[in-house]
Protein backbone atom coordinates (compact mmCIF):
# COMPACT_ATOMS: atom_id res chain seq x y z
CA UNK A 1 0.00 0.00 0.00
CA UNK A 2 1.04 3.71 -0.78
CA UNK A 3 2.16 6.14 2.04
CA UNK A 4 1.84 8.76 0.72
CA UNK A 5 -0.83 9.92 -2.31
CA UNK A 6 0.86 13.64 -2.38
CA UNK A 7 4.45 14.48 -2.05
CA UNK A 8 6.33 17.92 -1.96
CA UNK A 9 9.60 18.29 -2.70
CA UNK A 10 11.07 21.47 -1.23
CA UNK A 11 14.29 21.82 -2.79
CA UNK A 12 15.04 20.18 -6.33
CA UNK A 13 19.05 19.57 -6.26
CA UNK A 14 20.74 16.10 -6.12
CA UNK A 15 18.43 14.72 -3.72
CA UNK A 16 15.26 16.31 -4.11
CA UNK A 17 15.27 15.50 -7.94
CA UNK A 18 16.29 12.02 -7.25
CA UNK A 19 13.13 11.66 -4.76
CA UNK A 20 11.08 13.28 -7.40
CA UNK A 21 11.96 10.66 -10.09
CA UNK A 22 12.10 7.98 -7.51
CA UNK A 23 8.75 8.26 -6.84
CA UNK A 24 7.85 8.62 -10.43
CA UNK A 25 9.32 5.55 -11.32
CA UNK A 26 8.21 3.18 -8.34
CA UNK A 27 4.63 5.02 -7.18
CA UNK A 28 3.90 6.12 -10.55
CA UNK A 29 0.12 6.85 -9.02
CA UNK A 30 1.66 9.43 -6.65
CA UNK A 31 1.53 13.18 -7.42
CA UNK A 32 4.54 14.68 -7.10
CA UNK A 33 4.56 18.80 -6.35
CA UNK A 34 8.22 20.68 -6.61
CA UNK A 35 9.41 24.07 -5.33
CA UNK A 36 12.64 25.43 -5.34
CA UNK A 37 14.00 29.33 -4.37
CA UNK A 38 16.34 29.40 -7.28
CA UNK A 39 13.95 30.46 -10.02
CA UNK A 40 16.71 29.05 -12.56
CA UNK A 41 16.14 25.30 -10.97
CA UNK A 42 12.56 25.79 -10.88
CA UNK A 43 12.45 26.59 -14.69
CA UNK A 44 15.39 23.45 -15.13
CA UNK A 45 12.84 21.05 -13.12
CA UNK A 46 9.68 22.29 -15.18
CA UNK A 47 11.44 21.89 -18.34
CA UNK A 48 12.63 18.84 -17.95
CA UNK A 49 9.25 17.59 -16.32
CA UNK A 50 10.99 16.42 -12.90
CA UNK A 51 7.44 16.85 -11.38
CA UNK A 52 3.83 16.99 -11.90
CA UNK A 53 3.72 20.65 -10.96
CA UNK A 54 6.42 23.30 -9.75
CA UNK A 55 5.10 26.06 -8.22
CA UNK A 56 6.53 29.79 -8.17
CA UNK A 57 5.84 29.90 -4.11
CA UNK A 58 6.30 27.66 -1.34
CA UNK A 59 3.01 28.26 -0.04
CA UNK A 60 1.17 26.72 -3.46
CA UNK A 61 3.44 23.49 -3.17
CA UNK A 62 2.20 22.02 0.10
CA UNK A 63 -1.10 23.45 0.16
CA UNK A 64 -2.61 20.00 -0.16
CA UNK A 65 0.41 17.69 0.34
CA UNK A 66 -0.08 14.71 2.43
CA UNK A 67 4.05 14.43 2.72
CA UNK A 68 6.63 17.36 2.71
CA UNK A 69 10.08 16.47 2.67
CA UNK A 70 12.72 19.55 3.11
CA UNK A 71 15.88 18.41 0.74
CA UNK A 72 17.77 22.27 1.02
CA UNK A 73 21.60 22.87 2.55
CA UNK A 74 20.96 21.62 6.36
CA UNK A 75 21.52 25.33 7.32
CA UNK A 76 18.50 26.50 5.45
CA UNK A 77 16.15 24.31 6.52
CA UNK A 78 14.74 26.04 8.94
CA UNK A 79 14.00 29.53 6.97
CA UNK A 80 12.59 26.97 4.00
CA UNK A 81 10.14 25.75 6.60
CA UNK A 82 9.20 28.93 7.88
CA UNK A 83 8.22 29.92 4.19
CA UNK A 84 5.37 27.59 3.85
CA UNK A 85 4.13 27.23 7.47
CA UNK A 86 0.92 29.28 6.78
CA UNK A 87 -0.10 26.99 4.41
CA UNK A 88 0.99 23.55 5.70
CA UNK A 89 -2.15 21.25 5.87
CA UNK A 90 -2.52 20.66 9.82
CA UNK A 91 -2.58 16.49 8.97
CA UNK A 92 0.89 16.58 6.48
CA UNK A 93 3.69 14.90 7.96
CA UNK A 94 7.17 16.87 7.11
CA UNK A 95 10.29 15.38 6.58
CA UNK A 96 13.78 15.84 5.53
CA UNK A 97 16.95 14.54 4.25
CA UNK A 98 19.33 16.48 5.69
CA UNK A 99 23.36 15.31 6.83
CA UNK A 100 23.00 16.06 10.04
CA UNK A 101 19.88 15.68 12.61
CA UNK A 102 20.20 17.29 15.90
CA UNK A 103 20.87 21.14 14.48
CA UNK A 104 17.91 20.45 11.55
CA UNK A 105 15.36 18.83 14.42
CA UNK A 106 15.40 22.17 16.40
CA UNK A 107 15.54 24.37 13.48
CA UNK A 108 12.19 22.62 11.77
CA UNK A 109 10.61 22.36 15.71
CA UNK A 110 10.92 26.33 15.74
CA UNK A 111 9.44 26.77 12.54
CA UNK A 112 6.76 24.80 12.33
CA UNK A 113 5.11 24.67 16.13
CA UNK A 114 3.20 21.50 16.15
CA UNK A 115 3.53 20.37 13.31
CA UNK A 116 3.97 16.34 12.84
CA UNK A 117 7.88 16.45 11.58
CA UNK A 118 10.21 13.09 11.25
CA UNK A 119 13.19 13.94 10.15
CA UNK A 120 15.57 11.01 8.17
CA UNK A 121 18.40 10.76 5.91
CA UNK A 122 19.61 8.68 3.27
CA UNK A 123 23.13 7.59 2.98
CA UNK A 124 22.85 8.15 -0.38
CA UNK A 125 24.72 10.76 -2.70
CA UNK A 126 27.37 11.65 -5.00
CA UNK A 127 29.16 14.71 -5.58
CA UNK A 128 27.59 16.46 -8.13
CA UNK A 129 24.51 18.63 -7.52
CA UNK A 130 21.27 20.60 -8.98
CA UNK A 131 18.28 19.07 -10.69
CA UNK A 132 20.20 17.25 -13.40
CA UNK A 133 22.36 14.87 -11.14
CA UNK A 134 19.81 13.14 -9.75
CA UNK A 135 18.50 9.80 -10.63
CA UNK A 136 15.83 7.47 -9.42
CA UNK A 137 18.22 4.11 -8.42
CA UNK A 138 20.32 7.05 -5.95
CA UNK A 139 18.27 4.98 -2.65
CA UNK A 140 18.05 1.43 -3.58
CA UNK A 141 19.79 -0.77 -1.46
CA UNK A 142 21.32 2.21 0.57
CA UNK A 143 20.57 3.08 4.27
CA UNK A 144 17.71 5.97 5.13
CA UNK A 145 18.02 6.40 8.71
CA UNK A 146 15.05 8.09 10.50
CA UNK A 147 15.22 9.88 13.53
CA UNK A 148 11.53 10.36 14.88
CA UNK A 149 11.12 12.67 18.02
CA UNK A 150 9.93 11.39 21.34
CA UNK A 151 6.39 10.93 21.22
CA UNK A 152 5.42 11.01 17.94
CA UNK A 153 2.77 8.97 16.31
CA UNK A 154 4.00 5.74 15.77
CA UNK A 155 1.83 5.15 12.61
CA UNK A 156 3.21 8.82 10.92
CA UNK A 157 7.34 7.03 11.84
CA UNK A 158 5.54 3.73 9.79
CA UNK A 159 4.86 5.63 6.74
CA UNK A 160 7.73 7.90 6.46
CA UNK A 161 9.59 4.24 6.38
CA UNK A 162 7.67 2.83 4.27
CA UNK A 163 8.05 5.35 1.80
CA UNK A 164 11.89 4.76 1.74
CA UNK A 165 11.61 0.99 1.58
CA UNK A 166 9.20 2.03 -1.64
CA UNK A 167 12.07 3.67 -2.23
CA UNK A 168 14.65 0.68 -2.19
CA UNK A 169 16.01 1.81 0.35
CA UNK A 170 16.99 -0.04 4.06
CA UNK A 171 15.41 1.95 6.87
CA UNK A 172 17.21 2.08 9.94
CA UNK A 173 16.31 4.12 13.72
CA UNK A 174 18.19 6.26 15.72
CA UNK A 175 18.41 8.96 18.17
CA UNK A 176 19.21 12.29 16.14
CA UNK A 177 22.36 12.92 18.29
CA UNK A 178 23.48 8.89 17.84
CA UNK A 179 23.26 9.99 13.73
CA UNK A 180 25.38 13.17 14.03
CA UNK A 181 28.13 11.52 16.18
CA UNK A 182 28.32 8.03 13.58
CA UNK A 183 28.07 10.22 10.48
CA UNK A 184 30.38 12.83 11.76
CA UNK A 185 33.49 9.78 11.24
CA UNK A 186 31.71 7.78 8.42
CA UNK A 187 30.93 10.86 5.93
CA UNK A 188 31.99 14.04 7.14
CA UNK A 189 35.63 13.63 8.91
CA UNK A 190 36.14 12.01 5.26
CA UNK A 191 34.92 14.23 3.37
CA UNK A 192 37.00 17.06 5.60
CA UNK A 193 39.98 14.68 4.75
CA UNK A 194 39.39 14.55 1.30
CA UNK A 195 39.07 19.15 1.27
CA UNK A 196 42.37 19.01 3.15
CA UNK A 197 44.13 16.74 0.84
CA UNK A 198 43.61 18.29 -2.22
CA UNK A 199 43.75 21.55 -1.22
CA UNK A 200 47.44 20.67 0.09
CA UNK A 201 48.34 18.92 -3.13
CA UNK A 202 47.36 22.01 -4.83
CA UNK A 203 49.43 23.84 -2.76
CA UNK A 204 52.87 22.70 -3.30
CA UNK A 205 55.21 25.22 -4.70
CA UNK A 206 57.48 21.97 -5.77
CA UNK A 207 54.40 20.18 -8.03
CA UNK A 208 52.99 22.06 -10.37
CA UNK A 209 49.04 22.04 -10.75
CA UNK A 210 49.60 20.23 -14.33
CA UNK A 211 51.08 17.29 -12.30
CA UNK A 212 49.03 16.92 -9.73
CA UNK A 213 46.30 16.38 -12.68
CA UNK A 214 48.71 14.05 -14.41
CA UNK A 215 49.45 11.81 -11.96
CA UNK A 216 46.39 11.96 -9.54
CA UNK A 217 45.69 7.94 -10.87
CA UNK A 218 45.23 6.45 -7.90
CA UNK A 219 43.96 7.23 -4.37
CA UNK A 220 44.43 10.94 -4.99
CA UNK A 221 41.64 10.62 -7.80
CA UNK A 222 39.34 8.83 -5.37
CA UNK A 223 40.02 11.99 -2.73
CA UNK A 224 39.35 14.73 -5.90
CA UNK A 225 35.85 13.05 -6.42
CA UNK A 226 34.85 13.29 -2.82
CA UNK A 227 36.53 16.87 -2.40
CA UNK A 228 34.44 18.17 -5.53
CA UNK A 229 31.33 17.63 -3.29
CA UNK A 230 29.16 20.67 -2.75
CA UNK A 231 30.50 23.87 -0.95
CA UNK A 232 27.41 25.05 0.57
CA UNK A 233 25.96 21.71 1.64
CA UNK A 234 29.13 20.81 3.15
CA UNK A 235 30.58 24.45 5.16
CA UNK A 236 26.36 23.75 6.47
CA UNK A 237 27.31 20.51 7.37
CA UNK A 238 30.53 21.23 9.68
CA UNK A 239 28.93 24.19 10.92
CA UNK A 240 25.67 22.36 12.34
CA UNK A 241 27.05 19.33 13.17
CA UNK A 242 30.55 21.26 14.69
CA UNK A 243 30.26 19.09 18.33
CA UNK A 244 30.41 15.83 16.49
CA UNK A 245 32.52 16.72 14.13
CA UNK A 246 35.20 18.46 16.15
CA UNK A 247 35.19 15.73 18.61
CA UNK A 248 36.00 13.04 15.87
CA UNK A 249 38.65 14.83 14.57
CA UNK A 250 40.82 15.43 17.81
CA UNK A 251 40.56 11.51 17.26
CA UNK A 252 41.47 11.61 14.12
CA UNK A 253 44.68 14.01 14.66
CA UNK A 254 45.81 11.90 18.06
CA UNK A 255 46.04 8.98 15.72
CA UNK A 256 47.37 10.79 12.48
CA UNK A 257 50.21 11.70 15.52
CA UNK A 258 51.13 8.57 16.48
CA UNK A 259 51.36 7.20 12.76
CA UNK A 260 53.54 10.28 12.07
CA UNK A 261 55.60 9.32 15.42
CA UNK A 262 55.60 5.58 14.47
CA UNK A 263 56.96 6.52 10.66
CA UNK A 264 59.55 8.57 12.34
CA UNK A 265 60.92 5.95 14.70
CA UNK A 266 60.72 3.63 11.84
CA UNK A 267 58.36 1.20 13.74
CA UNK A 268 57.31 -0.91 10.87
CA UNK A 269 55.45 -3.76 13.22
CA UNK A 270 53.28 -0.75 14.25
CA UNK A 271 52.33 0.77 10.83
CA UNK A 272 51.85 -3.45 9.51
CA UNK A 273 49.21 -3.86 12.55
CA UNK A 274 47.26 -0.86 12.11
CA UNK A 275 47.17 -1.18 8.18
CA UNK A 276 46.42 -4.83 8.51
CA UNK A 277 43.21 -3.77 10.45
CA UNK A 278 41.78 -1.63 8.23
CA UNK A 279 41.90 -3.80 5.65
CA UNK A 280 40.06 -6.15 7.49
CA UNK A 281 37.36 -3.23 8.10
CA UNK A 282 37.53 -3.25 4.06
CA UNK A 283 36.81 -6.50 3.70
CA UNK A 284 33.81 -6.73 5.82
CA UNK A 285 32.27 -3.62 4.01
CA UNK A 286 32.67 -5.59 0.55
CA UNK A 287 31.12 -8.74 2.60
CA UNK A 288 28.10 -6.15 4.26
CA UNK A 289 27.33 -5.60 0.61
CA UNK A 290 28.43 -1.47 1.01
CA UNK A 291 30.88 -1.71 -1.80
CA UNK A 292 30.13 1.33 -4.22
CA UNK A 293 32.39 -0.28 -6.48
CA UNK A 294 29.99 -2.71 -7.71
CA UNK A 295 28.74 -2.14 -10.93
CA UNK A 296 25.32 -3.33 -9.32
CA UNK A 297 25.43 -0.90 -6.20
CA UNK A 298 23.23 1.70 -5.77
CA UNK A 299 25.12 3.95 -8.36
CA UNK A 300 23.74 2.49 -11.37
CA UNK A 301 22.24 5.83 -13.41
CA UNK A 302 18.59 4.97 -15.01
N1 LIG B 1 24.61 15.40 -1.82
C1 LIG B 1 24.61 14.33 -1.08
O1 LIG B 1 25.42 13.43 -1.28
C2 LIG B 1 23.58 14.21 0.02
C3 LIG B 1 23.25 12.93 0.49
C4 LIG B 1 22.28 12.81 1.50
C5 LIG B 1 21.69 13.95 2.03
N2 LIG B 1 22.07 15.18 1.57
C6 LIG B 1 21.39 16.36 2.12
O2 LIG B 1 20.39 16.72 1.20
C7 LIG B 1 20.16 18.12 1.23
C8 LIG B 1 20.23 18.65 -0.19
O3 LIG B 1 21.48 18.35 -0.75
P1 LIG B 1 21.69 18.28 -2.34
O4 LIG B 1 22.94 17.52 -2.55
O5 LIG B 1 20.43 17.85 -3.01
O6 LIG B 1 21.96 19.82 -2.65
P2 LIG B 1 21.75 20.64 -4.02
O7 LIG B 1 22.65 21.82 -3.93
O8 LIG B 1 21.88 19.76 -5.20
O9 LIG B 1 20.23 21.14 -3.91
C9 LIG B 1 19.76 21.99 -2.91
C10 LIG B 1 18.63 22.83 -3.49
O10 LIG B 1 18.00 23.54 -2.42
C11 LIG B 1 17.59 24.81 -2.93
N3 LIG B 1 17.36 25.72 -1.80
C12 LIG B 1 18.27 26.30 -0.99
N4 LIG B 1 17.66 27.05 -0.04
C13 LIG B 1 16.32 26.91 -0.26
C14 LIG B 1 15.16 27.42 0.41
N5 LIG B 1 15.24 28.22 1.47
N6 LIG B 1 13.94 27.07 -0.08
C15 LIG B 1 13.83 26.28 -1.19
N7 LIG B 1 14.90 25.78 -1.85
C16 LIG B 1 16.13 26.08 -1.38
C17 LIG B 1 18.74 25.22 -3.84
O11 LIG B 1 18.35 26.23 -4.76
C18 LIG B 1 19.10 23.89 -4.49
O12 LIG B 1 18.44 23.73 -5.73
C19 LIG B 1 21.20 18.70 2.19
O13 LIG B 1 20.60 18.93 3.42
C20 LIG B 1 22.24 17.61 2.29
O14 LIG B 1 22.89 17.66 3.54
C21 LIG B 1 22.96 15.33 0.56
O1 LIG C 1 29.06 9.12 -2.30
C1 LIG C 1 29.19 10.30 -2.09
O2 LIG C 1 29.60 11.09 -2.95
C2 LIG C 1 28.79 10.86 -0.80
O3 LIG C 1 29.52 11.67 -0.32
C3 LIG C 1 27.54 10.47 -0.18
C4 LIG C 1 27.36 10.77 1.29
C5 LIG C 1 28.43 9.98 2.09
O4 LIG C 1 29.25 10.57 2.75
O5 LIG C 1 28.35 8.76 2.03
C6 LIG C 1 27.49 12.23 1.54
C7 LIG C 1 26.67 12.89 2.38
C8 LIG C 1 25.43 12.36 2.79
O6 LIG C 1 24.78 12.93 3.79
C9 LIG C 1 25.23 10.97 2.53
C10 LIG C 1 26.03 10.31 1.68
Amino acid sequence: MLPFSRVTVVGLGLIGSSIARAVKAYMPTVRVIGYDADPEVREIATRISLCDDVTDTPGAAVIDADLVILCVPVGAMGAAARDFAADLPADAIVSDVGSCKVSVVEALAAALPGAIVIPAHPVAGTENSGPEAGFASLFQHRWCIVTPPEGVSGFAVERVKEFWRQLGAEVETMTPAHHDLVLAVTSHLPHLIAYTIVGTASDLEEVTQSEVIKYSAGGFRDFTRIAASDPTMWRDVFLENKEAVLDMLQRFSEDLSALQRAIRWGKGDELFDRFTRTRAIRRSVIEQGQDDSRPDFGRAHD
